[in-house]
């Protein structure tokens, strides 16, 4: 079974990620894992912070020479930030001065956080639950995309709409999926990108922030991922649970979505079909790819909507935790939009799913093994 554990808070020495039961001999490239994590850090509407970060994995453990070794692989992500942040942030130093952070954002962790954990300093609650640990969920994801390749599985995400204002994006192509420096808002339209980024610059200038919708193709997946015998089994509950766990995602749909609930049976449904050279197959792909909380060999289609940044610089009404009196949310840096980002992150937590589903359904401690039994699956 593959497991994952991250750590480490936002202006912290760094951020780390361990991953077991990944198997041996896998053929691992560090520069496709870094190009995963520049492609998080873009996208108009991000703050100064990705000015100041640029985002690469240091592998501790579990490689040797460009390939697994079976064991636990280890990893950090350094936040280059934290030089300006040692005197606050040290994990060790005792008696440091730091200003204590006392007014909890609306739409942040701060307040039921620092109630939780009994903390009179929000900085402790804001500085694990900013999205800047999503840095480490690409790199799992970037290894795991790696190990996907070998099987013909493959992910792209766009943006479908930010802030109300349609992208126009069209599902990518075969060849989209390709190339393999796909960006989120590149697949878009060009004349509807220049309006969003209008709105996003107008935005700023108005202290107010912006959300959208994004949506993730994941191509070749074999029919049988997940399971109908379990309510934690079933594939379309585990990508949810994962994209719903991304800061700030706030619905997860898979194929038609929300707008089946207003379609008739018979315009919902995805008819099967059966010919010699294609097997089994369908006309329509309403149900993006999983029926029965398994994959039917049809391509994925997730859309995530993601709310507005919560961190407003025109700050919204709070109370002070010390005081209890009114007060303004603290502001700290921050985005006017992540939505491309996001996306990012959505791409890379749905394929840690498929890969686990994947050695779940195959097993294998070494990819030849894992090799031998996709092949006698496929056969079958
Ligand atoms: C890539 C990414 C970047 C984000 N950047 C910011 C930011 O700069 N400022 C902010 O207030 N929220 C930001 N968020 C959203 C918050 O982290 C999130 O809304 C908050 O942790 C509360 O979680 P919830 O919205 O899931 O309840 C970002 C989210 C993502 C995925
Ligand atoms: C650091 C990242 O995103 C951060 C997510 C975030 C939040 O509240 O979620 C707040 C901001 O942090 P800072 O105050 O340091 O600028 C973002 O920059 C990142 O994506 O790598």
């Amino acid at each position: 079974m593959l497991r994952y554990l991250i750590g480490g808070e936002s202006h912290g020495p760094a951020l780390t990620g361990i991953i077991e039961g990944f198997p041996a001999n896998v053929g691992i490239d560090i520069n496709e894992i870094n190009r995963d994590l520049a492609r998080r850090q873009h996208g108009h509407g991000r703050g100064g912070r990705m000015k100041i970060e640029t985002d690469k994995v240091r592998f501790l453990s579990g490689l040797r020479g460009g390939k697994t070794l079976g064991s636990p692989i280890t990893f950090l992500i350094e936040n280059k930030d934290y030089e300006n942040w040692s005197d606050y942030m040290d994990p060790c130093q005792v008696d440091r001065e730091t200003k204590k952070v006392t007014a909890p954002r609306p739409g942040h962790a701060d307040l039921a956080g620092s109630i939780k954990y009994n903390f009179d300093d929000i900085r402790n609650v804001l500085e694990r639950s900013s999205a800047r640990e999503t840095a480490t969920r690409v790199a799992i994801g970037g290894i795991i995309r790696q190990f996907l390749k070998n099987f013909g599985i493959t992910a792209a995400c766009h943006v479908i709409h930010i802030g109300g204002i349609s992208s126009n994006a069209r599902v990518p192509s075969a060849d989209d999926l390709k190339k393999a420096e796909l960006s989120p808002v590149r697949v878009a339209d060009s004349a509807a990108e220049k309006q969003i980024i209008e709105l996003i610059d107008r935005t700023r200038e108005d202290g107010d922030s912006l959300g959208g919708v994004f949506e993730i193709v994941i191509t070749g997946v074999p029919v049988g991922l997940g399971s109908y015998v379990q309510w934690d089994r079933k594939l379309d509950a585990r990508l949810a649970y994962a994209l719903q766990s991304i800061q700030g995602i706030k619905g997860v749909a898979f194929g038609r979505g929300f707008d089946c609930a207003c379609q008739k049976g018979s315009e919902v449904q995805d008819e099967i079909y059966y010919s010699q050279e294609k097997g089994y197959y369908r006309r329509t792909n309403n149900a993006g790819g999983i029926e029965g909380g398994m994959s039917n060999g049809q391509t994925i289609v997730i859309r995530c909507a993601m709310k507005p940044i919560p961190t407003l610089y025109k700050p919204l009404q709070t109370v002070d935790i010390r005081t209890k009196q009114p007060c303004t949310a603290t502001v700290e840096r921050s985005d006017i939009c992540a939505v491309p980002a996001a996306a990012v992150v959505g791409e890379a937590v749905a394929l840690t799913v498929i890969g686990e589903e994947l050695l779940r359904k195959l097993g294998g401690d070494s990819m030849e093994e894992v090799r031998l039994r996709w092949k006698q699956w496929q056969s079958r």
